[in-house]
């Protein structure tokens, strides 16, 4: 099946976001689907509204207008049950990984799958023996599963949020909300986080929604880019040989506060390689 015959996961439509009375806008009219199995990267400038967007997807906003269906729950309509039955399909990995550095990567792992068990766990022995093979796999699929006993916090920033990354996987989702997952690490490592989450992806039928800084990056993994700018989708493209690079800039011009001039922000920093 390819992308456009899959079916679709999300659907947003015309979803507004106020703050502070309607002083900030940080969504406005934003509409899109996404088929199961995409790799999505959201782009845009600090502050255009990409982490915004996808605290809706699983509820932590409630939008000001329009809709959020995410595999068939009407987000914003859900009870505090229904989302937390959502969130057991849609995981979230966060740019400062939120794992607990004292404690082991098999139990950060493990913890992935609290949800599903009555009661706390102390130490990975209390797990079901099920479960403890089910985490080793994931350390195993995101390359760490010989540090499986280590304390967590004597990993690498990378291999921090691998392990992240792992705790998510635990809990089977069918998809993965992953917010600025590598802002915090180098370009090889960063290169090394995408490539399991693009993994996920193509090979457990995972879609994964994830915001990005690095427009680079963004090409090198995407399947489709998502631009966001003040607000808006400025530029809603899949990653071939048509990715528009005029377009892509576009969503890094920044307005001036004058309205006098385009400042051309990170237009610079744009790599050779985009496809023409
Ligand atoms: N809880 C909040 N209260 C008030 N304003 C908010 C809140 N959350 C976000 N905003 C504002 O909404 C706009 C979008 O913010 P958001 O964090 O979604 O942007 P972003 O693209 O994710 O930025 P970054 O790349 O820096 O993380 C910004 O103007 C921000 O200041």
């Amino acid at each position: 099946m390819n992308q456009t015959e899959r079916p679709d996961v999300v659907t947003v439509s015309g979803l507004r976001k106020e703050f502070d009375g309607g002083g900030v806008v940080a969504l406005d009219d934003v509409s899109f689907t996404v088929p199961e199995g995409q790799l999505l990267v959201i782009i845009g400038l600090s502050g255009s509204g990409k982490s915004t967007l996808l605290r809706h997807l699983n509820g932590l906003h409630q939008p000001t207008a329009g809709s959020v269906e995410v595999l068939g729950t009407d987000v914003v309509a859900a009870s505090g049950r229904d989302l937390q039955h959502l969130r057991r399909d849609v995981g979230f990995v966060f740019q400062q990984f939120n794992i607990v550095g004292r404690l082991s990567c098999i139990e950060n792992v493990l913890t992935g799958a609290l949800g599903t068990l009555r009661g706390p766990r102390f130490g990975a022995r209390m797990y079901p023996k099920a479960l403890r093979r089910r985490a080793i796999e994931q350390l195993d699929r995101v390359g760490l599963a010989d540090r499986a006993w280590q304390r967590t916090d004597t990993l690498s920033g990378g291999q921090q949020q691998r392990i992240a990354i792992a705790r998510t996987l635990m809990q089977q989702p069918r998809i993965v909300l992953a917010d600025e997952p590598v802002a915090s690490l180098d370009p090889e490592i960063s290169g090394q986080v995408m490539d399991v989450l693009f993994r996920c992806c193509v090979e457990d039928n995972i879609t994964v929604l994830c915001s990005l800084h690095q427009v680079d990056l963004a090409i090198d993994w995407a399947h489709r880019l998502l631009g966001l700018r003040d607000g808006k989708v400025v530029l809603d493209s899949p990653v071939d040989g048509s990715v528009d690079h005029a377009r892509i800039m576009e969503v890094y011009r920044r307005l001036d506060p004058t309205g006098a001039k385009l400042d051309e922000y990170a237009i610079e920093q744009l790599p050779a390689r985009i496809p023409a």
